[in-house]
């Protein structure tokens, strides 16, 4: 988003709400979501960057907010999305449960590598999965938590359970050329994807150029908007996989817009993320139906806030201040960009 396509911060104050809304399960350490949500002439945007993350990579969110909300997405190619059930790193008996939000599915996201678990909770936790669906396709996501040696044991050790791909295992695209290739001289091939090394990169196609991957994660808000990621994927001439941020279901109908519209789509999206929210702004939510979301109220606009789960779930004064705050710095990065 060019600084001259941005709308005036005044239309976006004017018609942002802040919600925070109540998990079922914590997932990245939080039992709870924050997230301001803009109005424009195209629709809704969510602008949601993590708490942690500063002002100039939250600046992208924002883009993507006004992207949804003032231009809208690109044409879809596609009607519905398949996607992926997401575990959280719970306990091993957890995971019918989580499993059982999602309903029918044909792949399932396994969070690994969790700060104070250990390497058996991982292999117990995959297990529990593998037993419950025994021909899904299954992947984990390290979040860049292991170092090499530490993924090449980890993934030697978890490939028997059947692994379609491996998202960040180490840090860095050396950390992950290097895992990549360990295993591939061990004899033990698994996929790699990169997520951390596109999303959070200084340069998003590096990973790619360097061959350090086998298929990239795309998000639509930390990458920018809808537009910028099908760019990303176009020059990095990798696989894509869509996946959420842990949005609401307005920044999810971002992710399948992305998804729709990517002339590719060869793997279940990690975009049932709604299924984890006890509540959303959206009603219906944007939740899987027999492993897959429409594009349909998607493109067409349906996909909007109701007004009263928008009051139920108001964040209390003081957060909003600070997200209102946030929104006028992160404008201020773009505006000036
Ligand atoms: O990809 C999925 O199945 C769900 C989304 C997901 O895993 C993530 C959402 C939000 C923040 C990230 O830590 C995380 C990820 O690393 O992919
Ligand atoms: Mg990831």
């Amino acid at each position: 988003m060019s600084a001259r396509a941005l709308p005036p911060l005044a239309e976006l104050e004017a018609s942002a709400a802040v919600v925070r809304l109540p998990l079922t399960v914590r997932f990245r350490g939080v039992l709870e979501r924050e997230a301001l949500l803009v109005r424009g002439p195209a629709g809704w945007g969510e602008f949601a960057p993590f708490l942690e993350y500063d002002d100039a990579e939250s600046s992208r969110w924002l883009a993507s907010a006004v992207e949804a909300a003032w231009e809208g997405f690109p044409a879809p190619v596609r009607d519905r999305i398949p996607v992926n059930a997401t575990v959280p790193a719970v306990s091993a008996d957890r995971v019918p449960e989580v499993l059982a939000k999602y309903g029918a599915v044909t792949a399932v996201k396994v969070k690994v590598a969790e700060r104070g678990q250990s390497l058996e909770d991982d292999v117990a936790r995959v297990a529990a999965v593998r037993d419950a669906l025994p021909d899904a396709a299954l992947r984990v996501d390290a979040n860049a938590a292991w170092t090499v040696a530490e993924a090449v044991a980890a993934l030697t050790a978890l490939a028997p359970y059947g692994l379609e791909y491996a998202e960040q295992p180490a840090a860095g695209i050396e950390g992950l050329a290097e895992v990549r290739a360990r295993l591939a001289a061990a004899g033990t091939p698994v996929p790699i994807a990169a997520d951390e090394s596109v999303r959070k990169a200084e340069d998003p196609l590096r990973v790619a150029r360097a061959g350090a991957a086998d298929l990239i994660v795309v998000k639509a808000a930390p990458l920018g908007g809808v537009r910028r990621a099908l760019a990303i994927v176009r020059e990095a001439g990798l696989p894509a996989v869509v996946s959420s941020a842990l949005d609401t279901s307005i920044g999810l109908a971002a992710g399948v817009a992305l998804a729709a519209a990517l002339p590719e789509l060869p793997y279940a999206c990690g975009l049932g993320t709604g299924a984890l929210f006890s509540h959303d702004v959206a009603r219906p939510a944007l939740v899987p139906r027999g492993g897959f979301l429409p594009v349909g109220p998607v493109v067409s606009g349906a996909v909007t806030p109701d007004l009263a789960l928008l009051a139920e779930y108001a964040a209390p004064a003081e957060r909003r201040a600070w997200w209102l705050d946030r929104l006028r710095r992160c404008y201020g990065v773009l505006a000036a960009s």
